[in-house]
């Protein structure tokens, strides 16, 4: 068998294991670039699994050859071309037939000819890549494409698909030669000469060679060669040329298998762009109209092609079967997003996950799909057993919290809707998802959790995996943010202004904090009361000192801190209850009864000059004075908390020290949310989870945030007027808050857990920094000490803002000096909702932009500086 090798088949590995069994054994293959393709081999190897296009030898004498070596592009146009064609790529395959010459200028062997629409054809006919010899007319001859799609669509750019029934004949025998009509397309002789000068630099070969050649032409259109870095282009969902919007039409046709080059069509998708099937990409949205966009997009889910092969699926050690991949697929709770690789399924439970890691979904249970889970599937080394599987220290954690008893050498048997006994015991110890507090815990620490009522699945197991479906399948998307700050930065407030945003509080967490608040007058009272106490000893002490040292003067038992003796019960009382920690016994319970007395005190003249001197009471925050001025009000029972009360409210969200919420952003662009409106394809919102940890449960040197090791970006605030305050934690000793944030900080930054998350830091409080910055100088703290603005400031804003710059610099440089990455710095007021919200874009625009960067796009590694250009342009990302 004679091949020519410059009309190659597409599969450039079988190619190259061809061309390995050409050469004598241990040959190295020569390198790529200097491959000379131009000779023809005749080719000893074993039969290769798919046809070769077969080429007729040319017969030289009838064609008019004016020259027997090419010098100019004229010259070029005269040599004839010999096409092979790929048998799917059918819409060639539909070309009317007309003269077998065309306009003269595409002679094709056997009277066929056709534009090198794609790339691939134009770097395997290009002049430079096929020999001189020949190629050429590929410039010159275009020929219109019509849609195959049922609308009869005619694409913009004047590509039309004529339609025939013939079918092309590349050996010119038989039937009626097909020929193309030569219509020059409307957009572009400069087009066109772009992607002759762009093919001329395409060298031939196999696939793989393609990918390295696009790799380095980078930020290149794969068609016409122009280059625009910030310009987005349309990757191939197999071979990853990447497209402008001018060529993308022309390149991929009418997308019967969607976003695929035309002669990509038929092949399998690369495995990595599978979670971006059917996702809408905002380089159609410019090309396509909304219907077409839906059809493309239903294709490229849809179509065979695309789909998992069972092969490409191992569970439990053993490959699937078809069969099996479609009981999977098509159960009520398959594991969505699947991709190809070896997995675990517990057939018992419905747990999932992929070989040698922790459970990662349940889906439903009893398929009959792979072989037995084995003991080692997830790596456990517990020594407790889940059905026969030793399970992960994580999850053994989960029991342990979940309270189920579970020494070594334990064997459970779990079922589907969570109960749970001893293996051989018959006797069903519990329920693991029972308590709320375990699916929390579980959720955070990424384990899978069943959604609704554990106990309702056992009946009706349809119910269950109907109303859990949808969130679990939401689960792959959702993006997990930490929120950290040390206390005080303002974490709890960030996070309820998120709620009020994004979610909302319930009526039942409104009456928790309505309690909250009752309760938290009477701590506040209590901590004034004690605080009088001290200020009036330590003021009769010094009155004391000054009657012995000028004897005569009146001598009085009062100060402005004493109060009357009503007062004084009221006072003794409510210290006593503080002190023996009964504080939450009759609080809120007794507040309504209470309420005219504290009202009445907390007016007195004592302790409003107390509450002057908060400063030096250990705990009393600002906000003391917001409440206790509507003691009344808040004490009635019809008390309902306004968004300022909860937004001021202390201990709102220090339960368990955690607290998280999911919310959306809608950040697709007008043109989609049109979709959206008309079409169920418009792309789903991103979910993200905010989780925010209270620092004062991060005990232990920060072990917990092991647990978080899967966030998607840490957030980390800090309170910019605390550059003056000092601060201690626990009983240790005192030192600047600023500081202790900053080592906080960078505590997080070194965490292994957090090694390529990207950190945003919330430089928060500018209102108080902004009021504070002219009173005190930011060299207090005496990591700012260099800190020399320019003089003279017209006003206090722009000192603030020179000294906020500049704090955000010195985290920056920070961060840098450990990551080797960039920080990513916003100033926020806590308190201003629409602060907050804008810091909410900021990140979404940094996680995009991360994203982007991960994806690698352009192939640039880590080259931050394209990236930065790219992000101010958005009107959320300012760079410092
Ligand atoms: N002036 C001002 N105060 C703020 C701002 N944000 C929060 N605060 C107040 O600062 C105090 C601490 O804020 P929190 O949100 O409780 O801070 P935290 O990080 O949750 O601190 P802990 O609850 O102690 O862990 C509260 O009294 C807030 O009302 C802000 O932007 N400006």
């Amino acid at each position: 068998m004679a091949s020519e090798s410059s009309a190659t088949e597409d599969d450039g590995k079988a190619w190259e294991d061809a061309l390995r069994k050409m050469l004598p054994a241990g040959a190295p293959l020569p390198d790529e670039e200097h491959l000379d393709y131009s000779i023809a081999v005749e080719y000893q190897g074993p039969p290769v699994p798919y046809q070769v296009p077969k080429v007729d030898p040319l017969d030289l004498d009838s064609i008019p050859v004016r020259a027997s070596t090419v010098s100019t592009v004229s010259d070029l146009s005269l040599i004839p071309v010999a096409m092979p064609i790929h048998p799917k790529h059918n819409r060639f395959n539909r070309i009317r037939n007309g003269n077998g010459n065309g306009n003269g200028n595409g002679v094709g062997v056997g009277g066929y000819s056709r534009e090198l629409n794609t790339p691939e054809e134009r770097h395997r006919f290009s002049p430079a890549s096929a020999s001189a010899s020949a190629s050429a007319s590929a410039s010159r001859t275009q020929f219109e494409l019509q849609s195959s799609n049922e609308e009869g669509r005619e694409f913009t750019n004047g590509i039309r698909e004529v339609e025939d029934s013939e079918e092309p004949n590349v050996n010119g025998e038989g039937k009626r030669a097909p020929v193309v009509t030569f219509n020059t397309p409307r957009d572009s002789e400069e087009d066109e000469s772009d992607a002759y000068s762009s093919a001329a630099e395409f060298p031939v070969g196999s696939r793989g060679e393609k990918e390295k050649w696009w790799s380095r032409k980078r930020g290149v259109c794969s068609r016409c060669g122009k280059g625009n870095r910030l310009k987005e282009r349309e990757p191939c969902m197999v071979c990853d040329a990447k497209y402008c919007s001018n060529c993308v039409l022309k390149a991929m046709g009418s997308m019967p298998e969607g976003r695929k080059c035309v002669s990509c069509i038929g092949q399998p998708i690369d495995e990595a762009r599978r979670g971006g099937l059917g996702k809408i990409s905002r380089i159609l949205t410019k090309v396509c109209s909304p219907l077409e966009i839906k059809q493309i997009m239903k294709a490229e889910k849809e179509c065979a092609s695309n789909q998992l092969r069972p092969e490409q699926l191992v569970v439990n050690g053993r490959q699937l079967r078809q069969e099996e991949l479609a009981e999977i697929l098509g159960c009520s709770m398959a594991p969505q997003k699947l991709k190809p690789g070896k997995y675990w399924y517990d057939k018992d439970s419905g747990l999932w996950g992929k070989e040698g890691e922790k459970p990662d979904r349940i889906i439903s249970s009893k398929l009959n799909v792979g072989g037995k889970l084995k003991q080692t599937a997830s790596n456990g080394n517990t020594k407790v057993y889940i059905n026969g599987r030793e399970i992960t220290k994580i999850e053994l954690r989960v029991l342990k919290l979940a309270n189920v008893q579970c020494p070594r050498d334990t064997h459970f048997w779990v079922y589907d809707d969570g109960s749970y006994e001893e293996e051989g015991q018959n006797n069903i110890k519990g329920n693991i998802w029972g308590k709320a507090s375990t699916r929390f815990i579980s959720s955070l620490l990424s384990l899978p959790v069943p959604h609704g009522n554990p106990h309702e699945a056992k009946e009706d197991p349809s119910v269950i995996s109907g109303r859990s479906v949808p969130e679990y399948l939401e689960q792959g998307r959702i993006q997990k943010l930490l929120l950290f700050g040390l206390e005080g930065s303002g974490t709890g407030t960030i996070f309820k202004q998120a709620k009020f945003l994004y979610g909302n509080f319930t009526p039942e967490e409104k009456q928790d904090i309505k309690l909250m608040i009752q309760s938290n007058m009477y701590k506040y009272l209590g901590i004034l009361l004690e605080g009088r106490e001290q200020f009036e000893e330590e003021a009769l002490m010094a009155s004391l000192n000054t009657e012995k040292s000028a004897p005569g003067t009146d001598e009085s038992n009062a100060c402005i801190y004493s109060i009357n003796q009503r007062f004084k019960h009221f006072s003794d009382w409510l210290l006593d209850i503080v002190a023996t920690g009964d504080l939450d016994a009759f609080f809120p319970a007794a507040t309504r009864e209470y309420a005219p007395i504290v009202d009445e005190v907390w007016r007195d003249p004592a302790i409003q000059g107390t509450f002057k001197r908060r400063e030096e009471l250990h705990c009393l925050p600002d906000v003391a004075k917001y409440f206790l001025d509507q003691v009344i009000e808040i004490s009635s029972n019809e008390y309902e908390p306004s968004d300022k009360d909860i937004l001021y409210a202390e201990g709102v969200t220090q339960s368990n020290g955690l607290a998280f919420m999911e919310f959306s952003f809608d950040d697709r662009s007008p043109m989609s949310e049109t979709y959206n409106e008309n079409f169920e394809c418009a792309p789903p919102l991103t979910k993200y989870q905010l989780i925010r940890i209270n620092s004062k449960g991060l005990h232990d040197g920060c072990k917990w945030l092991e647990m978080f090791e899967d966030v998607r970006a840490v957030i980390f605030c800090v309170s910019l007027s605390d550059y003056d305050q000092m601060w201690a934690h626990g009983t240790g000793p005192f030192h600047n808050k600023m500081l202790a944030s900053r080592d906080l900080f960078e505590s997080l930054v070194r965490h292994p857990c957090f090694k390529d998350t990207p950190f945003v830091l919330l430089l928060n409080k500018y209102d108080a920094f902004e009021e504070k910055i002219n009173q005190v100088p930011l060299s207090t703290c005496e990591w700012f000490r260099d800190f020399s603005p320019v003089k003279p400031h017209h006003n206090s804003q722009s000192l603030a803002h020179q000294a906020y710059y500049y704090v955000a610099v010195k985290f920056k440089e920070l961060y840098s000096s450990i990551s080797r990455r960039k920080l990513f710095a916003w100033q926020t007021r806590g308190w201003e909702r629409t602060s907050v919200d804008e810091a909410f874009k900021y990140i979404r625009e940094v996680l995009k932009w991360d994203e982007e960067k991960d994806e690698n796009m352009y192939g640039i590694a880590g080259d931050d500086s394209f990236y930065s250009t790219e992000m101010s342009s958005s009107p959320y990302i300012r760079q410092e």
